[in-house]
């Protein structure tokens, strides 16, 4: 049986909030109230004209004050600001849950501040795109992806599982994971890699002609930038909060560039090929391995 969490508040209703909101009303219809919560008064108003709310207020304290269940989805350097306006707002009980892309530094700082009588269960949907705003906020944006939980050992086991039971409504699965070894596995598999792809879109700069550069870019380019239109704001607080990881990843992708690069001006064409041949190799091996692990071929058809 499951808890009865009929009140959940969302801060920031952008393409993350709204699409929980989407997600949750379209599972839940009257049995769970949204309400959600912005700075920005045109994103509430469209919040609630999608169907992600069914309350929209810009007061804080008003909009978290009767919540089961509160989703904090701005950027992360926003959130710890808020949790220290909303903690003496929140009723006995309530279970907060962020969904930042990193982890660790907000498990530190957020503990110390909410009253022992409230849960935080961090979190992370491995689901997201390049767009943000409600504009892009999606019903099944979550739906057959992976949602990361990274709960403190001391968490209230309860607490947990109303967020698994919550997260469940969207249609992702759930894996629990350690903060710290969160923050190193998405280092590697998120945030280097879209650093990497708005360095191949600055490297253009360097073009003699850009404009042909431009026009001539096909499908290789487009693939492998798509997350370099992403939102600035972001993901500099993406790498502000990550900072250690994100370094390191960058050095070993430094050190891999610079031997490759070597390689061909040496033209030893057998350490060249060695390097796509292994990548190929990995990349075939990390379809497969998804494909078992979740039963269907990748999820985003990639
Ligand atoms: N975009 C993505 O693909 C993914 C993002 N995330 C994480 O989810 C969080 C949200 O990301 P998005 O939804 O993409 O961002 P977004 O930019 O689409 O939405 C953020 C919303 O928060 C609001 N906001 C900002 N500061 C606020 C404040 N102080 N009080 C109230 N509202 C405020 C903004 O007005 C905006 O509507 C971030 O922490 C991000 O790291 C996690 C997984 C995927
Ligand atoms: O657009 C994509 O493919 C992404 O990789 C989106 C994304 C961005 C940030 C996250 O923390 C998780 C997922």
């Amino acid at each position: 049986m499951g808890l009865n969490i009929s009140r959940i508040a969302i801060i920031g209703m952008g393409l993350i909030g709204g699409s929980l909101g989407l997600a949750i009303k379209a599972a839940r219809e009257e049995k769970t109230e949204v309400t959600g919560i912005d700075t920005n008064e045109l994103t509430l108003v469209k919040a609630r004209q999608r169907g992600a709310a069914d309350i929209i207020t810009a007061d804080l304290a008003e909009g978290v004050a009767q919540a089961d269940m509160i989703f904090l989805c701005t950027p992360v350097l926003q959130v710890v600001p808020l949790v220290k306006k909303i903690a003496p707002c929140l009723k006995q009980g309530a279970i907060l849950t962020d969904t930042g892309s990193t982890k660790s530094y907000l498990l530190e700082q957020i503990s110390s501040l909410l009253p022992e009588y409230v849960h935080y269960v961090p979190g992370h949907p491995m689901a997201g795109r390049e767009k943000s705003g409600i504009e892009a906020a999606d019903v099944n944006l979550f739906h057959n992806k992976w949602y990361i939980l990274t709960p403190p050992a001391d968490v209230n086991r309860v607490a947990t599982d109303a967020v698994r039971q919550v997260i469940g409504w969207t249609g992702a699965q759930i894996t629990v994971m350690d903060a710290v070894k969160h923050d190193w596995c998405t280092a590697l598999i998120s945030h280097v890699p879209h650093i990497g792809a708005a360095a191949l879109v600055n490297l253009l700069a360097y073009s003699e002609d850009q404009d042909s550069s431009i026009k001539l870019a096909g499908g290789g380019f487009r693939d492998t930038t798509r997350i370099a239109s992403s939102n600035a704001d972001m993901w500099a607080d993406i790498c502000m909060t990550n900072a250690g990881p994100i370094a390191d990843g960058l050095d070993k992708f430094n050190q891999l560039i610079s031997e490759v690069a070597a390689a061909i001006r040496q033209n030893d064409r057998r350490t060249v090929h060695n390097f796509f041949s292994t990548a190929k190799e990995r990349r075939d091996e990390l379809l497969q391995l998804e494909q078992a692990v979740t039963g269907q071929p990748m999820s985003n058809g990639r």
